[in-house]
């Protein structure tokens, strides 16, 4: 690589400029250009059966501005164009754009196609930058300027023939970005000098980054000195293209709306040339995160997603700004846990504040449990929320981590991402399996009323089973997990020690099981039991003798 091939792009002296004080107040005014820039930079055209699913989409999206193409380039967008007009499609407060070089023929061809619209915006560019001036077009600057007079005359010429349409003129200087700014200021007055816009009547300036070359800065600095030196600029509406060379298009146009911009085009999750237009999707929603109506339906995001995927046939990247599969989803424990922690105490009518989720998912129609998925880099909290939100079975922290053990273990001996499902049948198979030895069988508790003798103690009688055999155990304590705990000392000699104990509902009704989790010291070892019941006071005994089962088999297998 040779980097000396390249040189840097100048910046502009502006010590006074303003835009970086500015902030963003409202959402610009639109234009989508799905239809005539996304679609010529597609390998495959859309055909008109595509063009019309797009269309509605955007419409539905509430867009008012679309281009719709160019139609006196080809033929299907010919068609497409007067689809619109003699089928009816455009409602009301839509206006449909279209694009011509500013060639005679071409424009007489353009509003041919337009014949009968109510509304339309007629968009007419050349190119104004040293490298097409001078490779492209063999022209000098006043040669330029010529082109584009002719082409804004023409365009007028040609719209005075059609007085039953409302037009508006939108002219770009073509690789704006790239151009002089004074000689980009020249070319533009020369085109609103023949237009001869009024605030009521105004046109549009469209100043492109044709080709993405500079920071965005350079680009906002640009547009300022547009924005202060352009003719009129009260009967202008300054607009913005930009592209992504650099990567950069949406905050391109974010800065230039900073310094000036009325309106913004682009393209739907920023399908367009090369690297792409500026996304439209990303930008609104950049807005609605900072709490700025968008102005622009963005509710439906798979279906933004599904349709511009089938009528570009370019797959939605799955870390796509806002949209992408992935981006509301956390695989890594210590996200899982702020995320949840978050989501817990986020209340319906404070601002939105969760870590690491920058919007409500569920805004954009994305459920929650997609949010946390759970891989061997995901931790406790991720699980125990899958488990909380899929299940119902809210897990105390002792029981997070134990499980969470299970589950990295398993990720990690299969490499494999677990769904809830899996995360339950792990938590199923650890511990509430039952392992083979003794059974409770029946339970007969007898509570003392502490009143009249504060060491009186409870006693329970336990039907167990063992080796086929019914033996009734029994025992004194205070409750009867206590006096449980000496029956089984009395009868087979261990000393069980309740180091944590919690119980949850499996359910919400009062005929729900009881699910009893236990951490038990037995003999000096550390071993976790959980047990079900429909009978609560019956679950946590059922534990310990789980827990006892598993100990003898931990032993034997030991032995
Ligand atoms: C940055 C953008 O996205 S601009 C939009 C680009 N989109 C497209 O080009 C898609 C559709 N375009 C087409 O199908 C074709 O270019 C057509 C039908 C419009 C024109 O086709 P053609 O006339 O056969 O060829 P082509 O586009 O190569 O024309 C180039 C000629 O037009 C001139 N020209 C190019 N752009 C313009 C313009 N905006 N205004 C005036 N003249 C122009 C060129 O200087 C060149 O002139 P030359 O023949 O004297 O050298
Ligand atoms: C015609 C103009 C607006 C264009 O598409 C571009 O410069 O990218």
């Amino acid at each position: 690589m040779n980097h000396q091939k390249y040189r840097r792009f100048p910046t502009i002296n502006r010590p006074h400029r303003q835009w970086p004080n500015n902030q963003i107040e409202k959402a610009p005014l639109w234009c989508a250009v799905d239809l005539r820039d996304g679609n010529q930079a597609l390998m495959e055209p859309m055909n008109l059966g595509q063009k019309q699913i797009l269309w509605q989409l955007l419409v539905d999206m509430g867009f008012k501005h679309i281009e719709v193409g160019f139609p006196s380039a080809s033929q299907p967008d010919y068609d497409f164009v007067r689809w619109l007009i003699e089928e009816n499609q455009i409602p009301s407060d839509v206006t449909i754009q279209v694009l011509t070089q500013a060639r005679d023929h071409l424009i007489e061809r353009t509003y041919e196609s337009l014949k009968g619209a109510p509304r339309a915006i007629v968009h007419v560019y050349n190119s104004t930058s040293p490298v097409q001036r001078e490779k492209v077009f063999n022209l000098d600057k006043q040669g330029i300027i010529d082109i584009a007079i002719a082409g804004a005359k023409k365009v007028a010429n040609e719209a005075l023939k059609h007085p039953e349409t409302d037009w508006q003129f939108q002219y770009s200087p073509e690789s704006f970005s790239s151009t002089e700014v004074e000689f980009a200021i020249n070319v533009c007055n020369a085109v609103i000098n023949v237009w001869q816009p009024t605030p009521n009547k105004p046109v549009i300036i469209n100043l492109p980054a044709t080709v993405e070359c500079a920071t965005p800065n350079v680009f906002a600095d640009q547009i300022e000195t547009f924005c202060e030196h352009v003719n009129q600029r009260e009967s202008i509406i300054v607009s913005v293209h930009t592209h992504n060379d650099r990567g950069c298009a949406v905050a391109a146009a974010e800065l230039a709306v900073m310094a000036g911009a009325d309106r913004v085009e682009g393209t739907l999750m920023g399908n367009g040339e090369r690297t792409g237009n500026m996304d439209l999707v990303t930008m609104a929603m950049n807005l609605y995160s900072q709490g700025i109506d968008p102005e622009v339906d963005l509710t439906d995001a798979h279906r933004i997603t599904q349709t511009v995927e089938q009528c570009t046939a370019i797959p939605t990247h799955a870390r796509h700004p806002w949209v992408g599969d992935l981006v509301y989803t956390a695989f890594s424990g210590s996200h899982q846990d702020a995320i949840r922690k978050c989501l817990n105490q986020q209340a319906d009518d404070e601002y939105w504040d969760v870590a690491y989720l920058p919007i409500d998912p569920k805004d954009i129609g994305r459920d929650y449990q997609s949010v946390i998925r759970v891989n061997s880099q995901s931790g406790k909290g991720g699980v125990a929320y899958i488990l909380e939100s899929q299940y119902g079975i809210r897990l105390p922290r002792w029981m997070q981590i134990e499980l969470s053990q299970a589950v990295q273990k398993h990720c990690e001996e299969n490499n494999k991402e677990v769904n809830g499902e899996n995360i339950h049948s792990i938590f199923n198979q650890h511990f509430l399996a039952e392992t083979a030895g003794v059974q409770l069988r029946s339970v007969k508790f007898e509570h003392s009323d502490h009143s009249n003798n504060a060491n009186q103690q409870d006693a329970i009688y336990c039907t167990v089973k063992h080796d086929n055999i019914d033996t009734i155990i029994q025992g004194l304590g205070n409750g009867s997990i206590d006096a449980f705990c000496h029956a089984v000392k009395t009868e087979w000699g261990h000393t069980i020690d309740v180091q944590y104990y919690d119980m949850v509902t499996l359910g919400e009704h009062s005929d729900a099981s009881a699910l009893a989790m236990m951490q038990l010291n037995i003999d000096g070892q550390k071993v976790v039991a959980c047990a079900t019941d429909t009978d609560s006071s019956h679950a946590p005994l059922k534990a310990i003798i789980q827990g006892l089962n598993r100990f003898n088999l931990r032993n034997q297998q030991a032995a």
